[in-house]
Order: C-alpha cells, then sequence, then structure tokens
C-alpha cells in the first residue's frame, strides 16, 4: 500500500469551555507526521473532549488545531472528514446486517467519482471504478486480517473482529490522520495483542499519523512515540512513553484517581 503525504497536526493552545467549566485549559500538542501520538488522563481529564474539536463535533472557545495549512477549529465534520482525518468511535458503528464488504465499500464513498447510484444503473466507467474499489477494499481488508470474513455480515464476527472492521472501514477513506477513541476497549487480552499490532502497521507501512485516546497503559507504552498528558483540562506532561511514565506529575494524576486500568 502506498504511505500518504501527511502534515503535521499542530494543536496550540486549545480551550474548550462549557458552561463555568473549563474541559481544556490551553492544551497545546505536536502530532509529527507518521508517528502515533496517544492523550492519556484520568477520567474527566478532557480527552474526548479533545477529540470531539479535532474532529469538528465540538467548537474551541480559544486556540488553533492546525493540519498542515488548514485550520480545523473553522471546519465542520464533514470537511475535516475530507481532509482526511478518519475518526473510529468507541462504539461499535458499522451496519450489523451489510456484508463486511459492504460496509468497508461505503468507506470510500468520499473516494468515488461517479457515484453508487451510477453503478447501480451499470453505467461502464462506474463499474470499472467499483471494481477498482473492491479490489482495494480487499487489499485494505487482507492488511487487517479480515479477508475471509468480507462475505459475512459485519454484526456476526466476534466483537474484536468488528472493531477491526471498522479500523478497515476507516483506512478506504485514505486516511492522513486516524483519530482512534479506545480502539481496545473491550476486548480480550488476544484481541488488544491484535489490534496493537494492527495499528501498529497501519503507522509502518502507511505512514498515517495516528491520535490515541487510551486507557490501557501497556497498549499505550508499547504504541506510541510521543504521550500527551491531561488532568483537569491541563497538560500535565508530554513527550516520550517512558518519560512520561515516569514523571512525578503523571504518578500523582492517576494516583488520585485511584483506577489506572492497567
Ligand atoms: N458537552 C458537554 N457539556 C458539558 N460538559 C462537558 C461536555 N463534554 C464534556 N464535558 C465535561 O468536560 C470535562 C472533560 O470531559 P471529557 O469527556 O473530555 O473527559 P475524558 O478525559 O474523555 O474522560 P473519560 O476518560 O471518562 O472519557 C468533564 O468534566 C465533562 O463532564
Amino acid at each position: 500500500m502506498t504511505p500518504q503525504t501527511v502534515p503535521p497536526l499542530e494543536v496550540r493552545e486549545l480551550t474548550v469551555r462549557f458552561a463555568g467549566l473549563t474541559a481544556l485549559d490551553a492544551v497545546s500538542f505536536t502530532v509529527r507526521p507518521g508517528t502515533v501520538h496517544a492523550v492519556i488522563g484520568p477520567n474527566g481529564a478532557g480527552k474526548s473532549t479533545c477529540f470531539n474539536v479535532l474532529s469538528g463535533v465540538y467548537r474551541a472557545t480559544g486556540g488553533s488545531v492546525r493540519f498542515g495549512e488548514h485550520e480545523l477549529t473553522a471546519m465542520r465534520p464533514h470537511e475535516i472528514a475530507g481532509l482526511g482525518v478518519a475518526r473510529i468511535f468507541q462504539n461499535l458503528a458499522l451496519p450489523p446486517r451489510a456484508t463486511v464488504a459492504d460496509s468497508l465499500l461505503l468507506g470510500r464513498h468520499r473516494l468515488t467519482r461517479t457515484g453508487f447510484l451510477a453503478a447501480g444503473l451499470r453505467f461502464p466507467s462506474a463499474a470499472r471504478e467499483e471494481r477498482l474499489h473492491r479490489e482495494r477494499v480487499r487489499e485494505i481488508a487482507a492488511f487487517v486480517g479480515l479477508e475471509r470474513q468480507l462475505g459475512r455480515p459485519a454484526g456476526s464476527l466476534p466483537y474484536g473482529q468488528q472493531k477491526l472492521a471498522e479500523l478497515a472501514r476507516a483506512l478506504c477513506m485514505e486516511p492522513r490522520l486516524l483519530l482512534l477513541d479506545e480502539p481496545v476497549a473491550g476486548m480480550t487480552g488476544d484481541e488488544r495483542r491484535r489490534t496493537a499490532a494492527v495499528i501498529a502497521g497501519v503507522r509502518d507501512s502507511l505512514g498515517i499519523s495516528i491520535v490515541l485516546v487510551e486507557h490501557d497503559m501497556g497498549v499505550v507504552m508499547r504504541l506510541a512515540d510521543a504521550v500527551t498528558v491531561l488532568d483537569f483540562g491541563r497538560r500535565i506532561a508530554d513527550g516520550a512513553p517512558t518519560d512520561v511514565q515516569n514523571d512525578p506529575a503523571v504518578i500523582r494524576a492517576y494516583l488520585g484517581e485511584g483506577d489506572t486500568r492497567s
């Protein structure tokens, strides 16, 4: 698969306030191209708020988020998606009865020129285009290890494979930046290891940048190239995983929570 041209994602002084509560307080970090950047912190630290701003769901009160030449805080979710920013939600979001192949094909909708309506009307150019998209779908399914599940309804797969199918659907958008919201939550140990290996593969062979919100510290430490730690909406640490792990402020924040969910 071809590596993408990926600009840095630069979050600067990002602030989000909800009626009297500061969910994000002048937070800054940079996601270097082709790296996995984890955003971690205890419950209520502001991680989801951060994701919601990056994907255009929440409006920032102040600060900026630049992806290359684009200012994301001024854009709507579909415009941000149009720049190649794909988000995978914590909850399952695939249509359960559609086959894995059809679900992944839907992920390519943004990239179709003739559109699936023309394909349905059997224009020759549309049929050719659909064939190419189906080939790409097969390639991506093989990349995440789901080639043999392509003909099955997504809803019939074990949970871990459904999450991988969602990752595959996001990859079908040919993204440059992936936002992964707790990708291994609810998975068995085996599924966690496999998913982490696939995410590392996405970074290593596709060169896509990945922002990862994750409570599983084992997965964060194994996968992340850089980690930003939030606590009560403030950035309390930022750096390499091993540095952040030994940072006294980080240890204090997690001990205070009393639940590191290992
Ligand atoms: N839409 C909203 N309206 C009001 N307050 C909100 C809203 N979204 C988040 N908050 C508040 O902002 C703070 C940060 O919440 P956020 O969900 O971003 O934390 P989090 O780090 O993702 O937590 P968790 O790990 O529990 O998912 C919390 O105090 C939360 O109650």
